[in-house]
């Protein structure tokens, strides 16, 4: 228990990767995402948990853009990475997705080859200059996903060839490949069995070294397993946010007491 208090002190005194102050999202007429105030630490695993429908995804997607691709979505607030204004004229969502990757529920590799999903976004973003460079890039990723081993062999075979709990593995290499400072990951084990799911976990825990991840998860167990600090949003609120062993075992608001004893949700 020592041991674990004094993660947590630590993750409590450290910088905010991001910051998100009075942020408010609509679709439409439908106000999704109620005045969000959060800190998100840096290297460290933070969690959104909350029943179906309260916003977690759509809080998840405001922290690299993705809800600009979203023709309805309205969002009002700052968010701000490293204290900038990720949502600033002179920002540019490409740049900031390199810096803010995102792995989605089903594993989506692109129907191409291994080694090219991975060197997709290193291509892109012009950040090798030879190929000696870029097989190193792409290596690094694949070891960093764990997923090295089982593919060195057969880098050529197609992304989609591997089976469900590498394929996410392979999105995972292709998100870190850029050298991104935050991960966003929404519900990223759903369509992965037990095994598999074990496995990315695992890696999650890992990357937490480097990165600073949030992990959308309709699973409490996979929360307690995985996050340092966990967020409970209900109805678009976030409802309370502190540390993943508070929240489980002593959290403040009957909301999120009701939630995580399985009388909501
Ligand atoms: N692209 C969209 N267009 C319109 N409305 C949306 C869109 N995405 C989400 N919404 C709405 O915003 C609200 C919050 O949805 P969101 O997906 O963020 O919730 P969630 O907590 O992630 O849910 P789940 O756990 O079911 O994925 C819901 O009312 C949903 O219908």
């Amino acid at each position: 228990m020592d041991g674990m208090q004094t993660a947590e002190q630590d993750i409590a005194t450290r910088a905010a990767k991001i910051s998100a102050r009075g942020v408010q999202v609509w679709y439409g007429q439908n106000h999704a995402l109620r005045d969000v105030d959060i800190d998100i630490p840096e290297r460290a695993v933070t969690a959104f948990i909350g029943p179906s429908g309260c916003g977690k995804s759509t809080f998840l997607r405001c922290l690299n853009r993705m809800n600009d691709t979203v023709a309805t979505a309205r969002i009002e607030g700052r968010i701000l990475l490293d204290g900038e204004d990720i949502y600033d004229a002179r920002v540019d969502p490409v740049q900031l997705r390199a810096r803010v990757g995102m792995v989605f529920q089903k594993p989506n590799p692109f129907p191409k080859s291994i080694y090219d999903n991975v060197a997709y976004g290193p291509r892109i973003h012009g950040m090798t200059r030879t190929r000696a460079e870029l097989d190193q890039v792409v290596e690094t990723a694949l070891r960093k996903a764990a997923l090295w081993n089982e593919v060195k062999d057969r880098l050529d075979a197609p992304g989609t060839g591997l089976s469900g709990g590498q394929q996410q593995r392979l999105c995972i290499a292709r998100a870190i490949a850029t050298a991104p400072e935050v991960l966003l990951m929404d519900e990223p084990c759903s369509a992965l069995d037990p095994i598999a799911t074990a496995q990315v976990e695992e890696l999650i825990d890992e990357l937490r070294d480097q990165f600073s991840v949030v992990i959308v998860t309709h699973s409490m167990q996979q929360a307690a397993r995985v996050s340092q600090k966990t967020a409970f949003f209900h109805l678009g609120n976030l409802v309370e946010y502190d540390s993943t062993t508070r929240i489980f075992t002593n959290p403040k608001d009957p909301r999120t007491e009701s939630y995580i004893t399985g009388r909501i949700g």
